[in-house]
């Protein structure tokens, strides 16, 4: 069964074709085993798209550049490195003054009025450019809540030909400003000093919602602390309790961490300047005391919120409390910051003379009513899934599970009229949380419906991906992708297909004309 329907478009039979269920380069199902590479033992990922071009027939209007090819090739998301599964020969036969695919693709984008049957255009060639070669640069990200007149604005920066609209769209959570930083760091030099040190706020309030987190589960679930923590804990816990209650209900008393007197709820990461360094050791000791870990794995987690990243931050304190602390990269990409109304993002891919504007948005159910504003002219939307939510309930609704809501706002995004004429890529996300929570939290627990290995994550993936593809009604094309937002070499094959969309869609309109 093939996971991609595709839209029928009879001007461009060619591309079509290629993206049909035999053809497409992230049909997972369809894909050999090294397509899902990833390593079930070891959190980095290894899921590389799969490249797929056959039998391309690129004619412009004066001359017939034939390639007859059939070739699939894999990119290692760790080396870069391409691996060819077959090759045929390849046959050029044009007057154009051409060497290779990359002079082709260069003298179609500088030469808007040579006409192209297809959009096919040697993609190996453009996927090594797009991933290595490309310079792109950011530039106007600025905050659009409230700034917007429904559809006015955005509409307009759209229209521009030469620039192309991408959204990013997904339940709160999801990964999509995780995806927003990778263009930051893969294509614009990335964090400076400075950026890294304003971010030590962020992380520290990142630290005190996930001991609000524990501490407002234990109380839930009525964990009395000593039931099964171990005597020297008992104290240590009871002080943390008492610790986190006050800060929740009023932090008055607490101006060496905090400068405003706000509940911790209402606290702008500005309001945080540092904490107590007996914050550390508590979150520490609440954290891997057994009754805890029992909560953690326990029916009750899929009731209450928590970080995805807590482990990885508890795994870090002492580094964290650290007086002299700057946030690494790794932290910031493991941070979580909520987004609230619409960013939007310029992004210059010079070489390829491209131009996204690329939109996030807030995630949580409130936000939403927000996105209609950005709906229009949209080339490539990005839906982001978090793989890992099988188990957890959504932040704002935590009798939702945040899995289910992403399935029900996929179909209702897709199946929009809005998006009918959108390329979708379908981020697989947080495949790194999602293989370690497997261990512990069979999908069928969740999903009981599944009833493949509970152990086989690849199995568990294309679960996923069916219940997703199965609300497709619409048929749009779609990409899956296995993503881990927060690891750059797997982002940035990613965005290497996207680049490659955005010239085939460019290429598509040229050959409208
Ligand atoms: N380990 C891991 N963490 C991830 C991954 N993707 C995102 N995250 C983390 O998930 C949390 C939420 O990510 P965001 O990018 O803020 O999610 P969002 O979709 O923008 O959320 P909203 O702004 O509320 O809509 C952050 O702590 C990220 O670091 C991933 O693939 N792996
Ligand atoms: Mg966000």
């Amino acid at each position: 069964m093939g996971l991609c329907s595709s839209k029928v478009e009879p001007d461009l039979p060619k591309i079509e074709e290629r993206r049909s269920a035999e053809d497409v380069h992230t049909n997972i199902e369809n894909l050999p085993d090294e397509a899902l590479d990833f390593n079930t033992n070891d959190a980095s990922i290894r899921a590389a798209p799969i490249y797929a071009d056959k039998d391309e027939h690129c004619s412009t209007e004066n001359n017939d550049v034939k390639k007859t090819s059939s070739i699939i090739s894999k990119v290692d998301s760790g080396t870069g490195k391409k691996t060819r599964f077959s090759t045929n020969e390849t046959n050029v036969e044009s007057p154009i003054p051409l060497e290779g695919p990359t002079q082709l693709k260069k003298y179609i984008l500088n030469n808007p009025n040579v006409k192209l049957s297809t959009s096919k255009l040697l993609k190996d060639d453009m996927v090594n450019q797009t991933a290595n070669k490309s310079s792109l640069s950011m530039s106007n990200t600025r905050d659009m809540s409230g700034v917007y007149s429904p559809l006015g604005d955005l509409q307009d920066t759209s229209q521009n030909e030469d620039t192309h609209k991408v959204l990013l769209l997904g339940v709160g959570e999801s990964g999509k400003s995780t995806v927003l930083k990778q263009f930051k760091i893969l294509h614009q030099g990335g964090y400076t000093n400075d950026e890294l040190h304003k971010m030590r706020p962020v992380i520290y309030k990142n630290l005190l919602e996930i001991a609000s987190d524990i501490c407002k589960a234990r109380r839930k679930y009525k964990i009395p602390v000593g039931e099964s923590d171990i005597k020297n804990f008992k104290d240590t816990i009871r002080d943390v309790d008492e610790f986190m209650n006050t800060l929740s209900l009023s932090i008055e008393n607490r101006g060496d961490f905090i400068t405003r007197n706000v509940p911790l709820e209402d606290a702008e990461v500005n309001d945080i300047v540092g904490l107590p360094p007996k914050f550390f050791a508590y979150l520490a000791i609440l954290w891997k005391t057994p009754a805890t870990q029992a909560l953690l794995k326990s029916k009750h987690r899929k009731n209450f919120h928590l970080l995805g990243n807590a482990s990885y931050f508890v795994d870090s304190l002492e580094r964290i409390s650290k007086p002299d602390y700057v946030p690494t990269v790794d932290d910031v990409l493991k941070a979580r910051i909520q987004t609230s109304g619409i960013q939007e993002t310029t992004v210059e891919m010079q070489e390829d003379n491209i131009k996204l504007k690329i939109y996030d948005v807030g995630g949580q159910r409130v936000e939403r009513k927000k996105w209609i504003q950005c709906f229009s002219n949209v080339s490539i939307l990005i839906f982001c899934v978090s793989l890992s939510d099988y188990d957890s309930p959504l932040e704002e609704d935590t009798k939702i599970n945040a899995l289910s809501e992403s399935i029900q706002l996929f179909d209702s995004i897709v199946n929009s009229k809005w998006f009918v004429n959108t390329q979708v890529m379908l981020f697989l996300n947080k495949i790194d949380i999602f293989i370690k929570k497997l261990k512990q939290s069979p999908l069928n627990n969740y999903f009981p419906e599944y009833s493949g290995d509970p152990d086989d994550a690849k199995a568990s993936v294309k679960y996923i991906l069916t219940l997703l593809k199965s609300r497709n009604r619409a048929n749009l094309t779609i990409y899956p992708h296995v993503t881990q937002a927060t690891d750059s070499s797997n982002i940035e094959l990613v965005f290497a297909t996207l680049a490659e969309t955005v010239l085939e869609n460019k290429i598509k309109n040229l050959s409208a004309i």
